[in-house]
């Protein structure tokens, strides 16, 4: 297999919210589970997705596993591999956006890497180096109350810079809309005043268009599901990949018992568990019994199988930030997330050693923490659902084939969990 895309995902809802969008845009895509086994087959493609869960974990170990993948899709013939960071950028003053960049950067032997997490399907934007979600600025969207990573200033110029070795500069809108060329002879300049990366704004496609292209000149590019787009039409419109029509890789359906586990506490993932709640079963853990002992998982499975052969249930973690927070002085931010990320693994375990077949899962970290407990090494790219949130049909794993969802805290309407199950019926 040649590639003609490597991808490295940070956390695996952005791998999925990625390869769907490389598949829409016609590149045969598939979304790997770390680095894939050598026993592992793989079917053709043109890009590859290898998810990692290096968002929150220390920034040397999240280095050494970005630069592992790095290698490994270069080594299948990968010349540009793209780093895919959250569409907010979500990180903090130690990492893990501006080291990882610092050492691929170093690797790729690039001098100025184009940045940029605009995703505008879903209402991402940056102009002059400020990044919005919709109208609002990121200081000020539902990212300042993120559990892990709260996020309390727009300018990703000063973001990066608080956490890269390198200078940072910036691409501005102006020099976006003149296209391609200007973009590059920006990021030359960038590069001759010694700046080692370059946020770069983006409102429309037609930007991202003129983005990819410009990044495709160069080994290296970090950003969101947007940078994939312009990546993507770039090098279909350099003749370097076909374009494939997406129905080629959808999966097969899969019966058995569906079931939803929330652990993002994140606005969009509130509302929809309180709209789910009107039509099917939902058990809000206790966080609190969560922090001190495993009953209150085993007694959620028993809930669960009481009723999951008549309808899909939903168990969720999720809270409001005032409670977030209040764990948090109590535990600690790092024990919290980690024991709640553990337990609805345990309980994502125990329901597919009870039938589940289709899973929905909410929230970045709480995604890679199940999928990891179900060691499910790949996933073929389904239908979308919303913008960002594919489905995904499993690759091998000992659990025979499975459909899941795999759901970024802030993506989707607030129906969408009754809307996941109807296309994942
Ligand atoms: N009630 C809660 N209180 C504190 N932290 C929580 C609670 N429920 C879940 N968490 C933690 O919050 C984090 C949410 O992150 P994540 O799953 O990535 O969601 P998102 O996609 O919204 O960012 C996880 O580490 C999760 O374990
Ligand atoms: O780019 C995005 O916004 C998403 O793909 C993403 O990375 C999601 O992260 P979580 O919100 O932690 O799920």
């Amino acid at each position: 297999m040649t590639l003609s895309l490597g991808c490295i995902a940070d956390d695996y809802t952005g791998a999925s919210d990625l390869a769907n969008t490389l598949a829409k845009e016609g590149l045969r895509t598939i979304q790997t589970i770390g680095i894939p086994t050598d026993h592992l087959a793989l079917p053709e493609v043109d890009a590859i997705v290898v998810s990692l869960k290096i968002r929150s974990i220390a920034a040397s170990e999240a280095v050494e596993r970005a630069r592992a993948s790095d290698r490994w899709l270069r080594e299948r013939g990968a010349d540009h591999v793209m780093y895919k960071i959250c569409s907010t950028f979500d990180s903090t003053d130690k990492g893990n956006i501006g080291p990882v960049l610092d050492s691929l950067r170093a690797d790729a032997g690039e001098t100025t890497v184009l940045v940029t997490p605009a995703f505008p399907q879903t209402g991402r934007t940056v102009y002059q180096g400020n990044l919005f979600v919709g109208a609002a600025p990121l200081n000020e969207s539902p990212l300042k109350d993120h559990p892990l990573n709260p996020m309390h200033d727009a300018n990703l110029v000063r973001v990066l810079a608080r956490q890269s070795a390198a200078s940072v500069g910036l691409v501005d809108l102006s020099i976006v809309a003149r296209g391609a060329e200007a973009i590059v002879e920006r990021l030359a300049q960038l590069a001759s005043d010694g700046n080692g990366a370059a946020i770069t704004d983006a409102v429309f496609e037609s930007d991202l268009e003129a983005i990819g292209a410009a990044a495709l000149r160069q080994r290296l590019s970090i950003g969101a599901s947007g940078l994939g787009l312009g990546l993507a039409r770039g090098l279909i419109a350099a003749g370097t990949v076909r374009r494939h029509e997406r129905t080629a890789v959808y999966g097969k359906p899969v019966a058995g018992p569906a079931a939803i586990l929330a652990g993002s506490c994140s606005q969009a993932t509130l509302k929809q568990i309180a709209k789910a709640e009107q039509t099917m079963p939902v058990l809000r853990l206790d966080p609190e019994k969560l922090m001190n002992g495993r009953e209150e998982a085993q007694l959620a499975l028993d809930w669960a199988a009481e009723r999951m052969a008549r309808t899909p249930v939903i168990i969720a973690s999720s809270s409001n930030p005032d409670d977030v927070s209040r764990l948090q002085t109590r535990y600690g931010r790092d024990a919290v997330g980690q024991v709640i990320e553990q337990s609805l693994a345990a309980i994502a375990e125990g329901l597919v050693e009870r039938g589940v077949r289709r899973l929905i899962v909410a929230g970045g970290e709480t995604s890679g923490a199940v999928v990891d407990r179900l060691a499910i090494p790949a996933f073929r790219l389904g239908q979308e659902i919303v913008a960002g949130v594919p489905v995904l049909h499993s690759i091998g794993g000992r659990h025979g084939d499975m459909v899941l969802a795999l759901k970024s805290g802030n993506f989707g309407g607030e129906s969408f969990f009754a809307d996941a199950l109807a296309i994942m019926a």
